[in-house]
């Protein structure tokens, strides 16, 4: 993999490159999630400031010390108070210390549990827009950038601020002259420290982004892992997913080394003014103009200068990488997300053992377009079905059937016309209503990673072993779990890879029939079943559809044979609605079909 093909692989991801947000909106933003924990945050510097102030007393404390050992007087008393300091102080900072970093992880908490609310509610569309993994890395790793910058480093800035600010008038209390110098020096530096703070945020996002590609890179092999290993792709994806890796350490390293030029500038200043304070200073003592304890007093200070000026280049660097990863945050939370809050009226999924009366279903002149950018897909769909009984969609590839039932479930909103679901527009329902009267079986019928029990209740996790067991019965699943050594306990791999085609489309047919839904949307899997797995289907869904509408998107004969009625769709139009023996006879894109794609003679017994 060479260099240059990297911006080839990151211009795909356009869409997840990182917007730039303004000072104020940055600044609005990280207020936002710093906001609940105002309070605790306040306590944590409260705790900072005492621990500071009970640390500017020592030089005092060190002050007097030196002054009645050069007098002869006991410093047994001084000794005492100034032990006592310094154990107060410590035991102050690192309470403080503990609430905010408490507080911190509360804010990683709160930003990570809105972003896994939102990201789960987002609209189908912004879903496909997006990169899984990218937005993956936004809830895992940038999350944690907010650690320091919403609550160490508001404290830091803040305490930091004020102790330094005391610090200085109380240099400036013991020699002006000497103050003069040490500032001088100290603004001279923070002026260099000032320019590479941008460059240090402009690292962390590109850093940001290229652990965002990590993620997103892992997420497609993982997610197609045989066809990875079957398309001997180890080598080049472990190449371009080193490569992003590589990414995110060099922009890393740069944002490392702008840090230690930051941090050996402070170094710098300090040491810098420490010379110039001895040296100037010293001439100072030896014409009179200050004593040998103002002298070590300001020395002290000046020590004490260190911490305070540590702590505000700290929470600059913070700000800059918190920055970085609230842009990306900020754009996460942006997407547009569904109402699904659920409605007083109860669904048909949570009652118990009760279901509700077969759903109708028709369209009326629907037309959609997934994009703006693309072609429609639906120019006028039009078709009723009545409640129960079995409707077949069959047509060449790309005639826009699935897409009926991504309009039917509401993933997707029509453009024009009507879908009316029990003669209510669909736009009427409440999508979580809507949604719980539907059993949807995807055609790659997926089956999570888990146990076979988990798959089963997915949709309906109050469901009793007793509703289990009957529909691993009806969907002829019974069998299996018979044999699996752990039965329905049994770990069926990532997306059910331990299961066979057949037996993940069973699960999958048998978790939407667990919804006790009152419309089943069945999209028949492409790939060819045994005969065994076929006969099975055939008659689980012919046995369903004698209480529940189920329609069906049908690749198959056995399946077409079976139906009530078969939707013919072409080209994003409904062009013919008959039985089968009426559309072999009428429709001569049915019968091709018929010849051709579902690869079967008409059975015997067909209807
Ligand atoms: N999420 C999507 N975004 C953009 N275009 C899409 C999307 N899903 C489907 N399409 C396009 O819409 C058209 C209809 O797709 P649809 O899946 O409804 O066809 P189909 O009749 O079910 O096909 P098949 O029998 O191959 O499953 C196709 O041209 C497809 O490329």
């Amino acid at each position: 993999m060479s260099r240059a093909e990297i911006p080839a692989q990151n211009a795909e991801k356009n869409e997840t490159t990182t917007p730039k947000l303004s000072a104020g909106e940055t600044w609005r933003a990280l207020y936002a999630h710093f906001r609940p924990h105002r309070g605790l945050v306040a306590l944590g510097a409260v705790f900072a400031l005492v621990g500071a102030v009970t640390g500017l007393m020592q030089p005092l404390a060190a002050k007097e010390l030196v002054d009645r050992l050069s007098q002869d007087e006991s410093i047994t008393g001084i000794l005492i108070a100034l032990t006592a300091l310094v154990v107060l102080g410590t035991v102050i900072e690192a309470t403080g210390g503990y609430i905010l970093s408490r507080t911190a992880e509360s804010v990683v908490l709160a930003a990570r549990r809105t972003l896994i609310g939102r990201l789960l509610r987002l609209k189908l569309p912004e879903m496909e827009r997006s990169q899984p993994g990218d937005l993956m890395s936004r809830i895992s790793s940038d999350t944690t950038l907010l650690r320091a910058v919403t609550t160490q480093s508001i404290v830091a800035a803040g305490t930091g601020g004020l102790t330094a600010v005391a610090t200085v008038v109380m240099m400036g209390m013991m020699d002006m002259v000497l103050l003069g110098v040490t500032l001088g020096v100290i603004v001279l530096i923070g002026g260099c420290v000032g320019l590479v703070m941008p460059k240090i945020a402009q690292a962390a996002t590109r850093s940001q982004e290229a652990v965002g590609e990590i993620s997103t890179r892992l997420e497609r092999a993982f997610g197609a892992f045989r066809t990875l290993k079957a398309s001997g792709a180890e080598e080049r994806e472990t190449a371009i997913i080193g490569a992003a890796a590589e990414d995110a350490w060099r922009h890393g390293v740069r944002s490392a080394k702008w840090e230690s030029v930051a941090w050996s500038s402070v170094g710098l200043a300090v040491q810098v003014s420490f010379l110039a304070v001895l040296g100037i200073g010293g001439a100072r003592v030896a014409s009179g103009a200050i004593s040998v304890s103002t002298l070590v007093a300001f020395l002290l200070f000046l020590f004490y200068l260190i911490d305070p000026v540590s702590k505000l280049v700290e929470a600059a660097t913070q700000y800059q990488e918190g920055s970085a990863a609230i842009a990306r945050i900020v754009e996460a939370e942006r997407l547009e997300t569904e109402q699904t809050e659920r409605t007083g009226r109860t669904a048909p999924a949570e009652k118990t053992g009760q279901t509700g009366p077969a759903a109708s279903v028709a369209f009326e002149n629907v037309s959609f377009r997934y994009r703006e950018d693309l072609p429609p897909v639906h120019h006028g769909v039009s078709f009723e079905v009545p409640g129960a009984g079995m409707t077949a969609f069959v047509g060449p590839s790309g005639a826009g059937k699935t897409t009926v039932f991504g309009l039917i479930e509401r993933f997707y909103e029509a453009d024009g016309g009507r879908i009316l679901i029990d003669g209510r527009d669909v736009r009427d329902w409440p999508t979580a209503e809507l949604r719980a009267s539907i059993g949807y079986v995807e055609q790659d019928a997926p089956v999570l990673a888990g146990t076979l029990r988990e798959n089963l209740v997915f949709a309906s996790p109050d469901a009793t072993d007793e509703q289990i067991h009957e529909v691993l019965v009806r969907a002829r699943l019974d069998a299996l779990v018979d044999r699996l050594p752990e039965g329905l306990d049994t770990v069926v791999g990532h997306r059910g890879s331990k299961l066979s085609g057949g037996e993940r489309q069973r699960v999958a047919i048998a978790r939407a029939l667990l919804r006790r839904p009152r419309l089943l949307l069945l999209d028949e899997a492409t790939s060819q079943l045994d005969a065994v797995n076929e006969m099975a289907l055939r008659d689980v869904v012919a046995e369903v559809s004698r209480e529940v509408t189920v329609l069906v998107v049908a690749h198959r004969l056995s399946t077409v044979t079976l139906a009530d009625r078969i939707v013919v769709m072409d080209a994003g139009r409904v062009r013919a609605v008959g039985t089968h023996q009426e559309l072999v006879a009428g429709d001569p894109l049915y019968g091709e079909l018929a010849a051709t794609q579902f690869l079967a003679t008409v059975p015997e017994n067909a209807a």
